[in-house]
């Protein structure tokens, strides 16, 4: 047998369609045994659960061959203010948050490449040779580096992603036709936005074979991992694409990030300037395949990490000592980014003289939260966390008008307004995550705090305390 194998089964996730309502959301999940992370191994009723039995075998390297091992990470971000407004060029503010996907690249010599994604697909494999003969009438700007997605290369991957999907479940005629009837088969709940990964990837490995000057697609097999949820507003596909890019630019030895040169001040191998941003461009290709219209802010925050503020397609890292006590709380409704950026457009289009200001008005939440940021230090003061309070329940509420809340992130915020708290959804909404802001003096008061986070659970909502700011993406040691 050749080069590493994966080996593992049909995956799925449990969550629930964006149209149900908290009180049906609420029913539902109490009828189900649901008590389970969104990682669990298990099956339901009405989802196939990953049932990973992950063999790693490497016959490469015990045959004495040089097969290569990059170990690559990147984190998930929540956005405090500016979500949806950023698509317009306005202000945004996003932080890193302490989850992070990661991906497992080995050099194969089996003439394939694979790659498994914990959380959706069994293995995904296809020759090296169809993959080549796509890069052979592929071009790429390497000047410019394209900004702008190359249309045909992405209709002839959609139809490989098609057959090949079709192909490993054994159902459809082959021709890439009947994907969604195949995908609804694994009992897979949103088939375009699954298989538009996989696109997004090999798109990346196409080009970057391309810019790399590369005539033949190396055999190859990726891993996948992610402690994010996925379609909640947490940026799990930019962590995805962040963590495609690096890898596939270093295996391809346009970046090279080693010991040396790239160790930051605690150890971390973290990628130079130069590099970050040309993992952070074409992340925001990938991004903008699964997103549609995305901005590029949860690319950037996820490569940079950190807190950043985003506006007009330019990043400033921001340096704030304020220390935010944030909850996030999932409210297991599963969305799709592109259908609520779909949702705003729309409205924009229809009520231009109503939703433009709007936009504005967001904008200017985020920037003056940004002074805020700027000037706290450690905990805010009571005048510093009235502020925030208020900023959050007003762009929550304008984010309502956008038409891009839920019953359940109303639910959120109605329990901690109740409480004194201030909460706003993150992210595209329409289900996902909502953030809740806490008042240092419920940090006093644990009482409170757990009383909160009992609510929570009892409405079958999932909060988390969330570690922010972290790291972007790192190289991992391999051994
Ligand atoms: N770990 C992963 N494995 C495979 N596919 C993933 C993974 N993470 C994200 N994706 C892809 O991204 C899609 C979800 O992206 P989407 O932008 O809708 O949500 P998100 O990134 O979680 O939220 P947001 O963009 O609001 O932060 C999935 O349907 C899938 O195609
Ligand atoms: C909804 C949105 O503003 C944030 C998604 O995390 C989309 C984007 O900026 O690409």
């Amino acid at each position: 047998m050749e080069g590493p194998m994966y080996v593992g089964t049909v995956t799925g996730i449990n969550r629930s369609p964006a149209t149900e309502t908290a009180k049906a959301i609420s029913a539902r999940k109490r009828t189900s045994q649901h008590n389970r992370s969104r990682n669990d191994v298990s099956s339901s009723d009405d989802c196939i659960f990953f049932h990973s039995e992950l063999k790693f075998l490497n016959p490469g390297v015990m045959a004495g061959l040089n097969l290569r091992h990059i170990k690559v990470s990147a984190p998930g971000k929540i956005i405090l203010h500016g979500e949806h407004a950023v698509v317009y060029q306005k202000t945004a503010i996003a932080l890193s948050l302490g989850l992070r996907t990661r991906l497992d690249l080995r050099e194969t010599n089996d003439g394939r490449v694979t790659i498994f994604m914990e959380r959706f697909f069994k293995e995904i494999t296809w020759k090296t040779d169809d993959l080549t003969s796509l890069l052979e009438t592929t071009k790429v700007d390497a000047e410019t580096l394209e900004t702008t997605l190359d249309q045909e290369l992405l209709d002839r991957l959609q139809q490989l992603v098609g057959s090949s999907l079709i192909q490993d479940v054994g159902i459809g005629n082959g021709d890439g036709s009947d994907v969604q009837f195949r995908v609804e088969a694994a009992k897979l709940k949103d088939p375009s936005t699954q298989s538009i990964a996989l696109v997004g990837f090999l798109y990346l490995l196409i080009k970057l074979c391309k810019l790399a000057g590369r005539s033949t697609v190396p055999s190859l097999s990726f891993a996948i991992q992610s402690e994010i949820a996925i379609g909640a507003g947490l940026g799990s596909s930019a962590s995805l694409a962040v963590c495609l890019a690096s890898a596939i630019l270093a295996f391809l030895g346009v970046i090279v990030v080693d010991a040396k040169t790239c160790r930051d001040s605690v150890g971390k191998l973290v990628p130079q300037a130069d590099q970050l941003a040309l993992i952070n461009h074409w992340a925001f290709l990938v991004d903008k395949i699964i997103h549609g219209n995305a901005s590029g802010i949860d690319n950037s925050v996820s490569t940079y990490g950190g807190v950043i503020k985003f506006a007009n397609g330019q990043m400033t890292r921001v340096q704030s000592r304020l220390k935010l006590d944030v909850v996030v709380v999932d409210t297991g409704v599963e969305r799709n980014t592109k259908r609520m950026v779909e949702i705003v457009r729309r409205r924009k289009k229809l009520y231009p003289l109503i939703i433009n200001p709007i936009l504005d008005a967001i904008d200017g939440i985020s920037n003056t939260s940004f002074t805020l940021l700027q000037h706290g230090n450690g905990s805010p003061t009571a005048e510093e966390y009235e502020a925030l309070s208020e900023l959050i329940s007003i762009n929550q509420h304008l984010l309502c008008v956008l038409g891009v809340s839920h019953p359940g992130l109303d639910a959120i915020c109605a329990t901690a307004a109740r409480l004194g708290q201030a909460a706003k959804l993150t992210g595209a909404g329409g289900g996902g995550c909502a953030i809740v802001v806490l008042d240092p003096d419920i940090i006093k008061f644990e009482r409170l705090r757990e009383s909160m986070m009992t609510e929570f659970r009892q409405l079958e909502f999932k909060p988390h305390t969330a570690d922010l700011g972290g790291p972007g993406v790192l190289f991992h040691p391999v051994s």
